[in-house]
């Protein structure tokens, strides 16, 4: 019997997962450890394998080599005990739009094995948590993409995993009802979930995750913790605004020479370089030359930056 993984654990864990289709590689030896309690990012391009390894982790799909272990259980030897522990939002989900939104959760939870007294309190904490409860006798043909999201999200929580797999959960939803998602997330893996989402939203994927992976034609490219994933493809860099735009800039470029990679950009100058260690020597050099500081930061690179930087390569 797998025991639950305490927080801080290896909830998920695969080693050289592999799965064709027709011969063509869809995910080739994917190697994953991810902790109880993170929420972890799996980004890529269209096309990469995000959605094939969600649905091996859930025990949908067949792996031909390689060995998946999620919450304890192997996902090929025991597939549907995965899905009975595991929560999963598809990325492409079917609602009846006859049914309302609290008999399609209903439904689901009755799926489960759930009695009608278990139900009817899942199935309303569910409802209200999602604020959902006010429309919860409406056909969901009438709800709106954001609400149909919801009720797909409720779908997956009704079995109170300790796992959730979300496939593009914010996908084609405005801002402010993927902002609602983004919370839900944030809430859940403060709860203690360990979370698995996919994503093509970098800026959203950089709030909720800790961690993340890159995927690319199938492989991992990248993987590690968000702040290892911006030290390994980024080298910080400090950006400083000095009085007199591009001539001032220019003269300051001169005096900075030497300490390190300085360039000019956009009225910008940027020293490749660490600001603690920099920021006196900087400081100095361009008092002495009489050139006042207007701004000074450090450059924070974004998840998109080390992106394009990854796929780059
Ligand atoms: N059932 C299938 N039959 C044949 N090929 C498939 C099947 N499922 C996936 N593939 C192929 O496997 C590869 C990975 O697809 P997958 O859906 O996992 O990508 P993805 O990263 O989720 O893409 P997207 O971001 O577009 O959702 C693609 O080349 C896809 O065409």
């Amino acid at each position: 019997m797998p025991q639950h993984a305490g927080r801080g654990d290896i909830t998920i864990t695969t080693k050289g997962l592999t799965k064709t289709f027709d011969g063509i590689h869809g995910i080739k030896n994917i190697n994953l450890n991810i902790r109880s309690g993170t929420c972890f990012g799996f980004i890529g391009a269209n096309g990469a394998g995000k959605t094939t390894t969600i649905k091996i982790l859930v025990g949908l799909l067949k792996p031909e080599t390689g060995t998946a272990i999620v919450s304890g259980y192997d996902v090929r030897a025991e597939p549907e005990k995965v899905r009975k522990i595991v929560g999963y939002l598809p990325d492409t989900y079917g609602l009846y739009d006859y049914m309302s939104g609290y008999d399609i959760v209903d439904y689901t939870a009755r799926l489960h094995g759930f009695n009608t007294r278990e139900r009817k309190e899942i199935v309303e904490y569910l409802l209200k948590k999602l604020d959902l409860f006010e429309a919860r006798n409406q056909k969901v043909g009438r709800y709106s993409k954001g609400m149909r999201q919801k009720v797909a999200l409720a779908r997956a929580l009704v079995n109170d995993p300790d796992v959730l797999f979300l496939d593009e959960p914010t996908s084609g939803l405005d801002p402010v009802a993927a902002r609602n998602i983004e919370d839900l997330i944030k809430s859940l893996t403060r709860e203690g979930k360990t979370i698995f989402i996919t994503s093509h939203v970098l800026p959203e994927v950089e709030k909720v995750c800790g961690h993340l992976a890159i995927i690319k034609s199938g492989t991992i490219v990248a993987a590690g913790s968000m702040d290892d994933m911006r030290r390994k493809f980024y080298a910080p860099a400090i950006r400083i605004k000095v009085s007199g735009l591009a001539a001032g800039a220019n003269k300051a470029l001169a005096v900075l020479g030497g300490l390190g990679k300085v360039e000019l950009a956009d009225d910008y100058i940027y020293i490749h370089g660490d600001r603690d260690a920099l920021a006196p020597e900087i400081n100095r050099r361009l008092a002495s030359a009489g050139i006042s500081i207007m701004e000074m930061s450090s450059n924070i690179q974004s998840l998109e930056d080390v992106y394009f930087k990854v796929m780059g390569e």
